[in-house]
């Protein structure tokens, strides 16, 4: 059996609003122990500053000094979980570091996480695996969504099939066969849209609980023409940039109401993946901010078959699991394993991204 090892994942997710950190003792293929994790906020102006680069194509003066900044803070997330932990560097293998994706065109074959690996791996002292969609890109992949293989180890001892539905920015679900095989894609919109219009119309960052929704109605008419997005044709695998969807339809509607709407939205999209499901899921399992949402989560238990609960019943923090997936696969990239299939990022065979850098290489 491969040596089971500590290691830290750092997640920044399309939401912008910060970093998580979580440790997970692992192999690669199983998780043995759950650290512990926590999340550093981004400040609004910090924010803001990577809005400001969203969907370039090319660095410059501006992403450097961000993408090292966006680099410190990550190091001073891992400093403060090592201490929330007791344990010191020596005692980690690896950091996954996914970096804050700022321009996702997989049709280009580009993408682009901020994140300098060299950077971290000197100011932690531990190894750190970093860029971990540019090869399956450079593949012909769609570089994400990479979270499913770390779905498919937390659902080794679950009744099948079962799907891991992730709400953040964008919404992606992973699919668990009965063989235990893994069938994942963005299905679209997650909280991003809903953020958005709350932070330009309320100036909050989000509708806490969902609680502007629920005041309102479902526009029906705006929904279909919301819907009536190509993505929703396209097969499978399939991925998403926080921008591929716009709030636009919504624009003339009272806030509530264009708040139900979109959160229908990001349900209905979510109800219309199991087109492209090969047999009914049994379980729905919620991870991600989308679960706090009390007027999402209950159109989803209205509408998706079987039952839809937050991943927490198992004992797991939904707040964590992007984090912990990079973690597993910082020592899974790191020991040769694939991290990205040909059903959930198209991926032309089993590949196993990201580089590694050593404290001791620099
Ligand atoms: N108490 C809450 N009530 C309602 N919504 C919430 C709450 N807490 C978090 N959220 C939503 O969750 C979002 C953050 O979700 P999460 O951290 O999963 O996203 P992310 O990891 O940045 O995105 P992605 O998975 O797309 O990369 C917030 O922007 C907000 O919309
Ligand atoms: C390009 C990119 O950063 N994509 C994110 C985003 O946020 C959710 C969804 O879109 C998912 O595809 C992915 O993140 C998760 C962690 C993933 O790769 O599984």
């Amino acid at each position: 059996m491969a040596d089971i090892v500590w290691a830290i994942g750092l997640m920044s997710g399309t939401s912008m609003d910060g970093i998580d950190a979580a440790l997970i003792r692992t192999d690669g293929e199983k998780v043995f122990d759950f650290g512990p994790a926590l999340s550093i906020a981004y400040e609004q102006p910090f924010q803001d500053r990577i809005r400001a680069v969203l969907g370039l194509r090319e660095t410059n003066d501006t992403v450097n000094a961000l993408e090292e900044e966006i680099t410190l803070k990550h190091a001073d997330a891992v400093k403060a979980l090592l201490e929330k932990a007791g344990i010191s560097a020596a005692e980690v293998a690896y950091i996954g570091f996914h970096g804050q994706t700022i321009n996702h065109v997989p049709s280009d074959r580009f993408t682009w996480q901020l994140g300098k690996g060299a950077l971290l791996a000197r100011e932690t002292g531990i190894p750190v695996v970093y860029d971990f969609r540019s090869q399956d890109v450079a593949a012909g992949g769609e570089g994400a969504p990479l979270a499913p293989v770390y779905h498919g180890a937390l659902a080794l001892g679950l009744e099948k099939p079962v799907v891991f539905v992730n709400i953040g920015g964008v919404s992606n679900i992973t699919y668990v066969g009965s063989d235990g095989g893994l069938i994942a894609f963005d299905t679209g919109p997650g909280n991003g849209l809903m953020d958005d219009l709350m932070l330009e119309v309320a100036g909050q960052a989000y509708d806490e609980a969902g609680k502007t929704a629920a005041k309102g109605q479902v526009d029906r008419a705006v929904l279909s023409e919301l819907m009536d997005h190509p993505y929703f044709r396209r097969k499978p695998p399939k991925s998403l940039d926080r921008h591929d969807f716009s709030k636009d339809p919504v624009e003339g509607l009272a806030l509530e109401d264009a708040m139900a709407t979109l959160a229908a939205f990001t349900k209905t999209a979510i109800l219309r993946a199991m087109d492209y499901l090969p047999e009914r899921p049994r379980t729905w399992l919620i991870c991600g901010g989308g679960r706090h949402n009390a007027t999402l989560m209950g159109m989803m238990r209205r509408k998706l078959p079987g039952t839809v609960e937050p991943v927490d019943l198992l004992g797991l923090d939904g707040d964590m699991i992007e984090a912990q997936a990079f973690a597993l696969m910082a020592v899974r990239s790191a020991r040769g394993l694939p991290i990205s299939f040909p059903k959930t990022t198209n991926a032309p065979r089993p590949l196993a991204g990201g580089h590694l850098v050593k404290p001791d290489w620099i």
